[in-house]
């Protein structure tokens, strides 16, 4: 297994965007990743798919097994020191989570990830505090994650499902946005802060502002956005916040739910049986306070640990330098896939969104065009992306994805770009 490198500090971090260098040093960033070290025809793997699922440095890996190796037990305050310290390691990741997000340790809540999370907030504050006839607020570019859950509470409590429509560009029509708020005034506005399909990135603050002013609880969906962008929850504005941990360099199994404390304060929890930690304080006054009591169950307690190692990793390196060399990366990308023939690229110009950039290549389906790519050494997303409005409006069935992370370069696109011209060659007939 490779040695983990610290990433680049501080100086030692080159301008983001600089013209032609990327912003942190593929090759130390290829040492830290391992599984970059895979390679195909003699050539690393080219990973493109970090939206779906990000891959892990040697520290959070190391920090994991480290947990187990050294420190395995269940959470428990005062019986022995291993769950003494399982408890620090478990409530240590809370605090972590809440710094990173300038929240409040008991504003954060540990899930299975952000289609937890939501449920959560669906079922646990709108079911229970909505009437029927209140108005629910989607959009249209909403992850089913997003958009099932409160399909299916809407369904169950007689409440009214409203989208905000999208620009011809797929940008939230801001406009319609402000109309919907005025004429509806909904109870709950939930909205991604970011496209997972075309990265474009929603003026949050300003529309969680509006909403909240028009009496709108604001549920915001960050699983592309806290990963890649600073989100701090006091200039966001929301009154919920969920994203999980694999997509921003954790461990799977673990998703956060950020709620202000007088929203927790109102929520009911989904499984019973939580306040598994607080049980056994002295005081027992304290033990049904949030946000243990929506943790029902042995909690992943290693996935915990190793969160905070991914935490502290971002963190070195920074969130602007991340959003920055992701910036970067999709301004090259763009110029390059412009020019390859019959290629339709979607969505807005570089300068309206994050890594992420989805299109179609004339005459061959995206599947197929995921899978010449994967022969030649680059993991890229073909389909859906669980997100059937936004492909309905963009008027296609399917879309390729490319998404890029820290540890992604130039030579990244120009094999992304290579691969698509060896796959018009093969399957598109020119
Ligand atoms: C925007 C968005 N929301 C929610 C999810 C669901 O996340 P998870 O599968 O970790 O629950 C995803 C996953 O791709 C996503 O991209």
């Amino acid at each position: 297994m490779a040695t983990s490198v610290q990433p680049p500090a501080g100086d030692a971090v080159p301008p983001a965007g600089a013209k032609g260098a990327p912003a942190f040093d593929p090759a130390v960033l290829r040492r830290d990743f391992p599984i970059l070290q895979r390679t195909v025809h003699g050539r690393p793997l080219a990973y493109l798919d970090s939206a779906a699922t990000s891959q892990k440095p040697a520290a959070v890996i190391d920090a994991l097994a480290a947990f187990y190796r050294e420190s395995n037990a269940n959470v428990h305050r005062g019986i022995h020191t291993l769950a003494e310290e399982a408890t620090a390691a478990y409530e240590g990741a809370r605090a972590r989570t809440a710094a990173f997000l300038g929240a409040c340790e008991d504003e954060i809540v540990f899930t299975r990830g952000t289609t937890e999370a939501l449920n959560m907030v669906a079922w646990g504050w709108a079911f229970h505090h909505l009437q029927p006839g209140d108005t629910i607020l989607v959009t249209l570019m909403e992850h089913h994650s997003n958009l099932v859950p409160w399909q299916q509470v809407a369904a169950r409590g007689g409440f009214q499902l409203r989208a905000v429509p999208l620009t011809p560009d797929g940008r939230l029509d801001t406009e319609a946005f402000t109309r919907l708020l005025e004429a509806h005034r909904p109870r709950v506005v939930a909205l991604a802060h970011m496209s997972n399909v075309l990265g474009t990135i929603n003026p949050v603050p300003e529309l969680a502002r509006q909403a909240r002013a028009a009496g709108a609880v604001v549920v915001v969906d960050g699983a592309q956005s806290v990963p890649h962008l600073p989100v701090d929850v006091g200039s966001l504005g929301a009154d919920f916040l969920a994203f999980s941990a694999h997509k921003m360099l954790g461990p799977t199994g673990l998703g956060v739910l950020y709620g202000r404390r007088e929203r927790l304060a109102e929520m009911e929890p989904l499984l019973g049986g939580g306040g598994m930690i607080r049980r056994v304080e002295v005081d027992r006054s304290t033990w049904a306070d949030p946000p243990q009591r929506f943790e029902a169950g042995t909690p992943p307690i290693a996935e915990a640990a190793a969160f905070t190692a991914a935490l502290d990793y971002l963190q070195r390196l920074g969130l602007e330098a991340v959003a920055a060399h992701e910036r970067e990366l999709v301004r090259y990308a763009w110029e390059r896939l412009q020019q390859v023939p019959g290629l339709v690229l979607y969505g807005p110009g570089p300068e309206h969104r994050g890594g992420v950039l989805s299109f179609t290549l004339e005459g061959v389906h995206p599947h197929d065009l995921a899978q010449v790519l994967d022969g030649e050494g680059v993991a890229i997303r073909a389909g859906h992306h669980c997100t059937q409005p936004l492909h309905r409006h963009l008027g296609v069935v399917a879309t390729a994805r490319a998404s890029f992370y820290i540890y992604n370069d130039r030579d990244d696109v120009d094999r992304l770009v290579d691969g698509i011209e060896k796959a018009r060659r093969l399957l598109a007939g020119s």
